[in-house]
């Protein structure tokens, strides 16, 4: 079942670096609805249990300390077919590989700093909802 939904983080070096609002511009620009939105901050607790499906990786441990070094902006999507419409939008992981005109492209700085998350499935965009956004928080 496809949700419409998908689930973002702007980044701590895109929060840092003042993108804020040019990445929520060029999202609602594009499409998407967005149904939640905060910013807050991961602790190292939250940001190993978010990226546990990269445990195993060589660039968790840096991953975890980059994604809990500062504020992020998290927000849930809405749009049809907003999964695949939005990593679109976010482009390649590596913003050396990202198309122009994508938010990594613009504004991410390497593979780890990389601007912004989108979650990769419908199950994923869920689960990554509902682990920043109580039911009430969810438009
Ligand atoms: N080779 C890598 N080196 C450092 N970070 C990586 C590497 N591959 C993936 N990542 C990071 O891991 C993150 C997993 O979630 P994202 O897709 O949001 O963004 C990914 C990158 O920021």
């Amino acid at each position: 079942m496809t949700t419409n939904r998908t689930f973002t983080m702007i980044k701590p070096d895109a929060v840092a670096n003042g993108h804020i609002g040019n990445i929520l511009a060029m999202i609602t620009n594009a499409g998407f609805k967005i149904v939640s939105l905060k910013l807050t901050q991961l602790t190292v607790a939250d940001a190993k249990a978010f990226y546990a499906v990269h445990a195993e990786r060589p660039f968790y441990g840096e991953l975890v300390k980059f994604m809990s070094s500062g504020p992020i902006v998290a927000a849930i999507l809405e749009k049809e077919n907003a999964v695949a419409d939005f990593r679109t939008l976010i482009g390649a992981t590596n913003p050396a590989e990202a198309a122009e005109g994508t938010i990594r492209k613009l504004y991410a700085t390497s593979m780890g700093e990389n601007a912004v998350h989108g979650s990769d499935s419908d199950e994923n965009a869920m689960i990554e909802s509902n682990f920043h956004f109580a039911g009430r928080e969810q438009f």
